[in-house]
């Protein structure tokens, strides 16, 4: 990993809700170091966005509430910014790409005043200055014919075009670090491919750090340089993205990993992880994945929370995994055992564990 540009450091967010608290992120920590790419995977409800939100002040308090833990950006805890200190960052130096381009755009806006308001709020420039670069930078998104879209609406645009403008919008300012939050998930599958390979290029281009959200492992492969694996608001393991796939730690990142199509297989006989993520208000104790986890090891999942560590396994020190099985303080019988298999050792000695 490059020097830390992004360190989310042990982050704690709750929602109050009418049903009770949402205890959304549980100590959630991901460093995305400079001019790094860094992807975040998970299924739906995991936190990703939670942690997107956070880091760019955008959570709505209330309902949420950050407990703890720190954001620094760049050597400043972003959490101790005032609200005009986060502005001067965010829209700057940080931007942020969400997965439904028409969520970014203003319909009732031309694109060329949407583009050039960051510049303008940002820079100390002319509304010329600022003209000149909209068209440099939707140029350099790969739209043709600049001048005339600056003139469009929203609506006059494919979605992949809308995509590209809000690419360029969040770009115009060269950003040192660009948040992605699942930005190609309402595009159609060619289109997909066209946006990942545009936001590769421009991360060359412009030198910036990427944090790229997606529950899309093979489009996530397409441009990270390492992961960090989220279940149910914890961060359960973190490598490099050639890691991930060679040398997968945890029972979830592995299932994660198999669940990718190989060339030729058929798309309905993927292996899928079984059962669904716990509810998120009153959490299980101990591992959030045990309840699904084929190699669950017994009561110690049940209540220990598995630290994020440096397993002896791992192939590089930069490897992380939060999981019992990789704990050398967690006495254990291998060969580990299926739950099944468990649960009838369990049976066959009356309910003693074996
Ligand atoms: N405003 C809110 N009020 C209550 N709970 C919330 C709120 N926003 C998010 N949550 C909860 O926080 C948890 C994390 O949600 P988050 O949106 O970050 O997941 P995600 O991994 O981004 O999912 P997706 O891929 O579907 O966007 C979920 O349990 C979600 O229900």
């Amino acid at each position: 990993m490059t020097e830390p540009l992004l360190e989310i450091d042990d982050l704690h967010v709750h929602f109050e809700t009418e049903e009770g608290t949402v205890e959304a992120l549980d100590g959630v920590s991901i460093t995305v170091g400079r001019d790094e790419v860094v992807g975040v995977i998970g299924e739906s409800g995991c936190g990703k966005s939670v942690t997107a939100l956070s880091t760019m002040g955008l959570l709505q308090s209330p309902p949420a509430k950050i407990e703890r833990g720190s954001i620094r950006y760049d050597g400043q805890d972003l959490l101790e910014l005032s609200k005009s200190e986060l502005n001067e960052i965010r829209g700057d130096d940080i931007t942020m790409i969400y997965q439904d381009p028409m969520s970014s755009l203003n319909p009732v806006l031309t694109i060329g005043k949407q583009i050039i308001e960051p510049l303008l709020a940002h820079r100390d420039i002319s509304k010329s200055e600022a003209r000149t670069e909209a068209k440099r930078m939707l140029e350099a998104v790969g739209l043709a014919d600049a001048e005339r879209l600056l003139a469009e609406y929203p609506e006059a645009l494919s979605g992949g075009m809308r995509q590209r403008v809000v690419i360029a919008m969040a770009l115009i300012t060269e950003p040192d670090l660009l948040i992605a939050d699942e930005p190609t998930t309402a595009l159609d599958v060619t289109i997909q491919a066209q946006i990942v390979d545009l936001l590769r290029d421009l991360r060359e281009e412009f030198g910036m750090s990427v944090l790229f959200i997606s529950h899309d492992l093979p489009v996530i492969s397409e441009i990270a340089d390492r992961m960090a694996v989220m279940y149910a608001g914890n961060v359960v393991e973190t490598c490099a993205m050639r890691e991930l796939f060679e040398a997968p730690l945890h029972p979830y990142t592995r299932k994660l990993a198999e669940s990718i199509p190989k060339v030729g297989e058929v798309a309905d006989r993927l292996p899928t992880i079984e059962g669904t993520v716990p509810e998120l208000i009153d959490p299980p104790q101990g591992c959030r994945f045990a309840s699904r986890c084929p190699q669950y090891i017994g009561d110690v999942c049940d209540s220990h929370d598995p630290e994020l560590a440096a397993p002896d396994t791992a192939a590089t020190t930069n490897h992380r995994v939060a999981c019992h099985l990789y704990d050398e303080s967690v006495p254990s019988s291998p060969p580990w055992h299926s739950r099944d298999e468990h649960e009838d050792s369990i049976r066959n000695n009356g309910g003693e564990e074996a």
